[in-house]
């Protein structure tokens, strides 16, 4: 795809509307509001104009149109937005009108930010949360997010990466002066210095999973034997009618999902088939299912009928042991905690227990890194640095002692998208909407 095409998109939702948003980026967006707008308006003021088909001059639609030139826009290029009615057909006659013209194509997904990322309006790791901000579901999220934006970890790694390159810089002046290929004492305890307390922040930065937890939203997984009451237990959860509910064991078999915000966090809970042998083969797959979401789930909630657990709990990180249909039988001192779906008993207390779960598993926003990647480079980094500090102080050889350095740097940079990362950019932006 060429970056000197100029590329327009529906940037709003696309079922009918009140208002769409079409977004022009590119050299010929000044051209298209000229031959389609009646000229450019100033600079960052909204103006309404009747839009017309450029090839026969045939009045299109009446639009609120900005103009946005280049570098001060969000893509860092001439940019022109187009706010016209949002009916389908004037969507496709504008889209039309804009396709036909030389230099201009449809978007592709994520090819705005792309190219503002191109043009160093943001680095990698806003890039990740401007995609995060779009998905957020939950207040928490969209606060996680919107500190991403902000800079918070490209702040934080290139804070880090100064200092590694400052050690580096220390190392090689060592490397040019030095006969005896060792460091001089002084330059030695400063690059000792510097490394140590990127080492250590790094460390602190790794320490909690709550920021990639937060954006993935925390599984807790409801399981038990069949009729324990999990299905009717999900629906009060999610306050409707998602999972059929029966006195007929063995009812629910796939997994159903649903995704809550408990105080502002985002909770995925997800319903069971009751475990038990069964000759049933879809039954069987049903159960199957059933453990392995137990085994990755951050927490299972195991629900234990009056009548008892006939089969131990499935394997789970974490577990809570729930006595359902307290209505029926209130002596359980096995279960953490009795819960009626009938008369409410314990619902409160169960909402509290999973809110307080949640926050402690994944904070409030304020994580410094928050994806696998993050984890992964720094991680690299962080070996790295340890690999140089040990050879530093047990007089290791200077030339590979400086490599390790290099390649804490390198990783590093990642974060930000300073070094190779075009397979990280194919990747990220396949997941963006078309027009963003
Ligand atoms: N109509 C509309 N709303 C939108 C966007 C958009 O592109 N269009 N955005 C898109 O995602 C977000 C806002 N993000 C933006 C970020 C920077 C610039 C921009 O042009 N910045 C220049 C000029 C700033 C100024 O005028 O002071 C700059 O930073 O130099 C525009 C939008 C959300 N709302
Ligand atoms: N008395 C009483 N009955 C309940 C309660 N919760 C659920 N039940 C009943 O127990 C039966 C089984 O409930 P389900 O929610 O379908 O049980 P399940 O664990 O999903 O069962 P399977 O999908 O078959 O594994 C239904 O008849 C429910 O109405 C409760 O708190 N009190
Ligand atoms: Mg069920």
């Amino acid at each position: 795809m060429r970056s000197d095409d100029t590329i327009f998109a529906i940037a709003s939702g696309h079922g009918r509307a009140a208002v769409c948003l079409i977004r022009i980026s590119g050299p010929g967006s000044g051209l298209i509001l000229e031959r389609m707008a009646g000229g450019v308006p100033e600079p960052r003021r909204a103006v309404v104009r009747t839009l017309v088909d450029p090839a026969t001059g045939e009045p299109l639609d009446q639009a609120l149109v900005l103009w946005m030139p280049g570098p001060r826009s969000f893509t860092g290029e001439d940019q022109a937005e187009l706010h016209i009615h949002g009916g389908l057909a004037t969507r496709a006659a504008v889209l039309r009108a804009l396709g036909s013209l030389e230099g201009c194509r449809p978007a592709q997904a994520g090819e705005f930010t792309r190219r503002a990322f191109l043009n160093g309006r943001m680095d990698l790791s806003q890039v990740e949360g401007l995609a995060d901000i779009i998905d957020a579901e939950t207040e928490a999220q969209r606060r996680q997010a919107m500190r991403q934006l902000g800079g918070r970890l490209g702040n934080a790694a290139e804070g880090w990466r100064e200092r590694v390159l400052q050690a580096l810089a220390l190392l090689e002046a060592s490397l040019d002066f030095s006969d005896e290929g060792d460091v001089p004492e002084g330059l030695e305890a400063e690059i000792l210095r510097l490394t140590g307390e990127v080492e250590g922040e790094i460390a602190g930065a790794l320490a909690t999973r709550s920021g990639e937890r937060l954006r993935e939203g925390l599984t807790v997984v409801l399981a038990g034997p069949p009729n324990a009451g999990k299905s009717t237990l999900l629906n009060a959860l999610a306050r409707r009618d998602v999972a059929i509910v029966s006195p007929i064991a063995g009812t629910t078999r796939d997994a159903i999902e649903v995704h809550c915000d408990l105080g502002g966090l985002p909770v995925v809970i997800v319903d069971t088939a009751g475990l038990r042998e069964s000759a049933d083969l879809i039954e069987q797959e049903g159960v199957s299912r059933a453990r392995t979401r137990a085994q990755d789930a951050d927490l299972v909630l195991w629900l234990v009928p009056p009548e008892g657990e006939a089969s131990p709990p499935p394997p789970a990180r974490r577990l809570l042991k729930l006595g359902t249909k307290a209505d029926l039988n209130r002596n359980r001192p096995d279960c953490d905690l009795l819960i009626s779906a009938s008369t409410g008993e314990g619902m409160p207390e169960l909402v509290s227990r999973l809110e307080a779960e949640a926050a402690s598993l994944m904070g409030q926003g304020d994580a410094v890194i928050t994806r696998e990647r993050h984890r992964l480079a720094l991680g690299r980094a962080q070996e790295s640095l340890q690999r140089a500090r040990a050879m530093l102080t047990g007089k290791g050889p200077l030339e590979l002692t400086a490599e390790e350095v290099r390649l804490a740097a390198r990783a590093i940079g990642e974060i930000t998208g300073r070094v190779d990362v075009e397979d990280v950019l194919d990747r990220l932006f396949s997941s963006f909407c078309i027009g963003k």
